[in-house]
């Protein structure tokens, strides 16, 4: 399978590498300066799952040199989401699949408005990972999960080869035929894992010995259950409770890939996750108090 990776940063070259690894051919679509750091310096991905390295990787900054693309896979922050589209729209007018892997799910009816339904497949990843200041790519957790699956039946053949080229890969690919459902899941505890370790700059450990604060993020996945009910996505009380362990499961200083952007003084994907939320309650006439709130206190960060 050819596999375009667009947003060759943490996950893109994580993921990239791993199917890379188990034979696809991978091609990076990049913007000039990472094209260049990628030239210099090749892909390196440092993995509590295992190192892999490769200097004559395939880099491309032009769309229009891609031939045969059969998925690419979005890894683009949420703020950066617009600026792929005209690309991505190339990409699939040449018959590629479109999987996106951002956290959030606005970015889901935006590419399906403008790209078509039947192109985008749905996706969300569990890991922790990062570049460094050479580029590579930083590995830090054990798990290294990527779930996906059909938003439409027109992409079960695709879903299908991806699934035996991961079987093959050092990942852990978790197929799902109820993948909006899964989407929100993850939408519903990373609003409240990111607002709570964003707005207060602290790791989880320093949250939950204080059970006021980590109230706050309880407040939110119930507020988010609300949300995604609201929108005929059936988020039990179970997933709710599921969220809540997730909360305690997590190692003391582990924190989420927002606050990681805060304390970098790095853009933040605030607009896309608690901002999405807030307009998409607001259409449906909801409130989100305690994510208002928290989307409040974490503006000022915003735009570092
Ligand atoms: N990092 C993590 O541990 C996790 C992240 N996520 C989610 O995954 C998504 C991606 O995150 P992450 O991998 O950390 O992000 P990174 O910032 O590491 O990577 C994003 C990459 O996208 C590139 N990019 C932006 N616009 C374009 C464009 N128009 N064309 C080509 N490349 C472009 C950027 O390149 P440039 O150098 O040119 O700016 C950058 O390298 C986010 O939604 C995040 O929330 C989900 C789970 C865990
Ligand atoms: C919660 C976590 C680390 C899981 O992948 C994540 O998605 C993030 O912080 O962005």
């Amino acid at each position: 399978m050819h596999i375009v990776v667009l947003g060759a940063g943490a996950l893109g070259g994580y993921f990239g590498s791993r199917w890379e690894e188990a034979g696809a051919d991978v091609t990076y679509l990049v913007r000039e300066k990472r094209a260049k750091q990628l030239h210099e310096q090749g892909m390196k991905v440092n993995s509590t799952q295992g190192n892999y390295s490769v200097s004559d990787l395939r880099v491309v900054t032009d769309v229009h040199n891609i031939e045969n693309p059969g998925l690419v896979f979005v890894s683009v922050k949420g703020y950066h989401l617009t600026g792929t589209l005209e690309d991505l729209k190339v990409l699939v007018d040449k018959g590629a699949f479109v999987l996106p892997v951002l956290n959030g799910i606005e970015h889901i009816s935006v590419l399906q408005d403008y790209l078509g339904e039947e192109s985008v497949i749905g996706g969300l990843s569990f890991i922790v990972a990062t570049l460094n200041d050479d580029g590579h790519v930083e590995h830090s957790s054990e798990f290294h999960k990527l779930v996906f699956g059909p938003l439409n039946p027109k992409q079960s053949d695709i879903c299908q080869q991806l699934r035996e080229l991961s079987s093959k890969a050092k990942l852990e690919t978790i197929y799902s035929d109820s993948i909006l459902q899964e989407l929100w899941k993850k939408y519903l505890f990373i609003n409240a894992f990111s607002g709570i370790t964003t707005a207060t700059d602290l790791p989880i450990g320093p949250v939950r010995d204080n059970k006021d604060t980590l109230k706050v993020a309880e407040l939110i996945l119930n507020e988010m259950q609300q949300l995604a009910n609201s929108y005929n996505i059936e988020i039990t009380d179970e997933d709710v409770a599921g969220a809540k362990s997730n909360l305690q499961n997590f190692g003391y200083d582990a924190t989420s890939s927002m606050h990681q952007d805060r304390r970098k003084g790095q853009t933040l994907e605030l607009d896309h996750l608690h901002g999405g939320a807030l307009r998409l309650a607001e259409a449906k006439g909801l409130k989100l108090p305690f994510t208002e709130a928290v989307h409040g206190i974490i503006k000022p960060f915003e735009g570092a």
